[in-house]
């Protein structure tokens, strides 16, 4: 596609936020359902491939409207069949699958486009179209689902933009940074602003410091709204998050915790901030060191902090003392067991 005549726009623009996803208007398929409010709702799902393996096994969640999730779990714990069941490149073998209330199943396969408008999907190998440039990967996908040229001249410059991408308009992928190309994978899975985005390790590639720019990414999206799952091994960066995770293993869901929701918001600046500065004390260290550590020097470290006014310093030492003590239990435990 040629890039349009006129530069683009210098006009800032607010992302807008959604309407309630509507998993598959132009579908006709059957009335959602009214049991669920889920923007994703698992039940009982099974997957069992052709050659016997386990992908799911009696999986069950649901993810509401605007929630951040992370999947973990390590090779082969079915996050990647997850979302392969959630954008119908799969099918159950058993147990049901909704998104928006209504159930996948019952979206016929020539449906199956109409129902994917609604997800923006990005992937580990960012999966760009080589010889089209920037711009053009992502007007693409407005051209695709039928997108005007005038839709197109006025959002992809805004999604670039947002993107942090205005000055690559004309680059091909193979003159791009990994973390670019990610960036241009996610503004092209976001130009049409789907309520639900699909991320399936979109740091696998990429180096820590290039990972935090993309984790703020699909955070600040998250902000417009957005219902954002992203399968990763990247524990560290869950654990900084502190999102809600779900943990997978053999295919069944293990884990499913609301890691230590914000009190407040938090711009995506000071989320940047905090993402580069060490918390004192970070649950995942206090859980290697909670036998070196006593709880009376993290209580005295969380007085401190309170007394200092310092919300967040105290809000990570509570988190460590809760951890310590949990720590400390199971290593006496352990000891009983043995002794
Ligand atoms: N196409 C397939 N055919 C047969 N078995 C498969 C297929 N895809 C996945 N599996 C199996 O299903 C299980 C779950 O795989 P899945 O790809 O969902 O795991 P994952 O957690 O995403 O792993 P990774 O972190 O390595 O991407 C594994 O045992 C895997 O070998």
């Amino acid at each position: 596609m040629a890039l349009p005549a006129r530069r683009p726009s210098a006009r800032r623009r607010t992302v807008p936020a959604h309407p309630p996803l509507h998993a598959d208007a132009a579908a006709r398929a059957p009335a959602p359902s009214r049991r669920s409010t889920a923007v994703i709702a698992f039940d009982a799902v099974e997957k069992r491939y052709d050659v016997g393996a386990i992908g799911l096994d009696q999986a069950s969640f649901s993810v509401q409207r605007g929630e951040f999730v992370f999947l973990v779990g390590s090779t082969g714990s079915g996050k990647s069949t997850i979302m392969r069941l959630l954008i119908k490149e799969l099918e159950p073998s058993g147990g049901s699958i909704t998104v928006a209330g209504r159930e996948l199943t019952e979206i016929t396969r020539r449906r199956v486009p109409y129902y994917r408008r609604n997800l923006g999907v990005v992937f580990q190998d960012f999966k760009l179209l080589p010889n089209r440039t920037v711009y053009d990967n992502v007007a693409y996908a407005l051209q695709v689902t039928g997108g005007s040229r005038k839709d197109i001249r006025a959002k992809v410059p805004d999604i670039l933009r947002l993107t942090g991408l205005s000055t690559k308009l004309h680059n091909y992928p193979d003159q791009l940074s990994g973390g670019e190309q990610q960036r241009v994978a996610i503004a092209r899975a976001f130009v049409n602003h789907p309520p639900l985005l699909l991320a399936d390790e979109p740091t696998g590639n990429l180096d820590p410091e290039t990972s935090i720019g993309i984790m703020q990414l699909l955070y600040r999206i998250n902000k417009t709204g957005t219902t954002v799952l992203v399968a990763t091994h990247d524990h560290r960066m869950v654990d900084k998050m502190r999102r809600r995770v779900i943990e997978l293993s053999r295919g069944r869901i293990v884990r499913d915790e609301a890691t230590g929701a914000y009190a407040r918001d938090e711009t995506t600046r000071e989320f940047a901030a905090r993402l580069r500065n060490d918390p004192p004390v970070a649950p995942e260290t206090m859980a290697v060191e909670a036998g070196r550590m006593t709880q009376r020097s993290i209580a005295a470290r969380a007085d401190e902090a309170a007394r200092a006014g310092d919300a967040d310093s105290a809000r990570d030492a509570r988190i460590a003392r809760r951890a310590a003590r949990e720590a400390e239990a199971e290593a006496e435990a352990t000891e009983a067991t043995r002794s």
